[in-house]
């Protein structure tokens, strides 16, 4: 039997990492001529990379391997809350060269065996600079973007309008952009954060104009969910688009090295509330709060009267954990006594799980796009609260394009002084906990979309057909 090989390269973060792996997991699922080999990058901020990718690895019968890429030195660390995007380029750019020569060896140790042919390189978006290796070494090169087809659309129009125009980064101001793939024109303000400082927005520009040397995307998306945005990168100059999504780790495959106790604690305690009746807030692998704006959730939970499971890191983390113990201090005087038994705090959940779980009534979010694709999985209605990122743009596609989502905020504003007050909070989850409402009807009829998408015959079920036929 002839045998194709594809070599995965993701970024060590999280939200990035975990769906990379599962679509890897889900290719050799789907046709045992696949086999993969996944290049490990690891940053000193990043320690769950090694149980996450062992899980993975260990639950593929060996048909993914894992090779470590050497340590280098990362970047300065400074860069990293003040220039994520830029940061990361910084450190995949410095293992190009590694890569170039573990690359040669995989292909070198298949010289003697016509039976396996390494096809090609798989690459996160913040990898483009790998596809040189791939051109190198006549391999095709493909994209794996963890975000969704509406970012694609920005990020082409950087590629061209921007490119074109000479642009400089953009000032933070109430203008709108048409941006081709989207309905309703953009407002400036929910631009990738990044968009909005030279460093950040530079970066942007040399990953965008990447893309268009590919031998295709892989969007981790279902075109029954942004149908706009996706027809119209197919087709016309941009490489082939293969909408793959939603790739959820529903079986919880992925092990993060959490606390397992904790968890469990977490989910006995949904097993006792009625249904429906919990909001759970999470801010993915990074969201974190001043000690103010905790406040202001706090008594907006109070005042909402609702159950709630909240996720809480309080001040910045330097790094992926998040392991700093709440203090008590920081919540309203009295609030923990007045919330016992219709709440629970803790540092990190679950979220498939929970998400999953019937007691669970509505989701305030950061508007990751693994958030969003779990959320919609189990058809939970969100309460948009982006912080970073792209997750503005999510936001925004989630409730003004496709009215999927409860508006609270749609920008991010990192001033700390800014605070999303009690009263915000409490209106936005009561809206979308309260009875029944349009957007849970919707968000409820899209579940069933995405389910359908990936089973046999569904619209990213025949994609990835095709993605995996490139191959052979
Ligand atoms: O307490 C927690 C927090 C997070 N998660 C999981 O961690 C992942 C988080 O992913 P995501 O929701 O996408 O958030 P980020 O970690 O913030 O992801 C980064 O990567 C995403 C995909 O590119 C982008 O959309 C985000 O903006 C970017 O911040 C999800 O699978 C969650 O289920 C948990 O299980 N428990």
């Amino acid at each position: 039997m002839k045998t194709a090989e594809l070599i995965f390269i993701p970024t060590p973060g999280i939200g990035h990492l975990v769906s990379t792996l599962e679509f890897a997991k889900l290719l050799i699922d789907r046709d045992d001529r696949i086999s993969i080999t996944v290049l490990v990058m690891k940053l000193p901020t990043t320690p769950h990379v090694d149980a996450c990718t062992k899980s993975i690895a260990a639950a593929s019968q060996s048909r993914i391997k894992l090779i470590d890429l050497p340590q280098v030195d990362p970047p300065p660390l400074e860069f990293i809350r003040r220039f994520p995007e830029y940061f990361i380029t910084l450190f995949v750019e410095s293992q190009v060269s590694n890569v170039r020569k573990v690359v040669s060896e995989i292909i070198g140790s298949h010289d003697d065996d016509d039976s396996v042919r390494v096809t090609g390189l798989v690459v996160d978006f913040f990898c483009v600079s790998m596809i040189d290796v791939a051109n190198e070494l006549s391999l095709n090169s493909y994209v794996y973007l963890t975000s969704n087809a509406g970012f694609l659309n920005f990020m082409m129009y950087l590629a061209t309008e921007h490119m074109i125009s000479n642009g400089t980064e953009f000032e933070s101001s109430d203008s709108e952009l048409l941006i081709p793939g989207f309905v309703n024109p953009v407002p400036v303000s929910v631009l990738p954060s990044c968009s909005f400082n030279s460093n950040g927005y530079t970066t942007l520009i040399k990953l965008a104009r990447r893309f268009k040397d590919v031998n295709g995307i892989l969007v981790n998306t279902f075109s029954g969910l942004e149908p706009f945005a996706f027809n119209l990168l197919s087709g016309g100059p941009n490489p082939p688009v293969f909408t793959v999504g939603p790739v959820v780790d529903v079986k919880g495959q992925a092990n993060l090295d959490f606390d397992e106790a904790q968890s469990e604690k977490i989910m006995r305690w949904l097993d006792d509330q009625p249904e429906s009746s919990v909001v759970f807030l999470c801010f993915g692998s990074k969201g974190s709060f001043s000690q103010p704006q905790v406040k202001e959730i706090a008594i907006g939970l109070e005042l909402s009267e609702y159950n709630f499971l909240w996720c809480l890191r309080v001040s910045p983390p330097d790094n992926d954990v998040c392991n700093q113990s709440i203090n008590d201090d920081i919540f309203p005087e009295g609030f923990l006594e007045r919330i016992r038994g219709r709440g629970m705090i803790c540092e990190w959940a679950p979220q498939v799980d929970v998400l999953a779980h019937k007691a669970i009534g509505g989701f305030v979010s950061h508007c990751g796009w693994n958030s969003i694709l779990e959320s919609l999985w189990y058809g939970v209605p969100i309460v948009t609260w982006p912080l970073y990122a792209e997750q503005q743009l999510n936001a925004f596609k989630i409730v003004k394009e496709l009215g999927l989502a409860v508006e609270m905020r749609l920008d991010s504003r990192r001033d700390q002084r800014d605070l999303v007050m009690a009263n915000e909070i409490a209106k936005a989850v009561r809206c979308v906990m309260d009875g029944d409402s349009e957007i849970k009807r919707k968000v409820k009829e899209m579940a069933e979309i995405s389910r359908k998408s990936v089973m046999d015959g569904g619209s990213s079920f025949i994609s990835i057909r095709q993605f995996i036929d490139l191959n052979f």
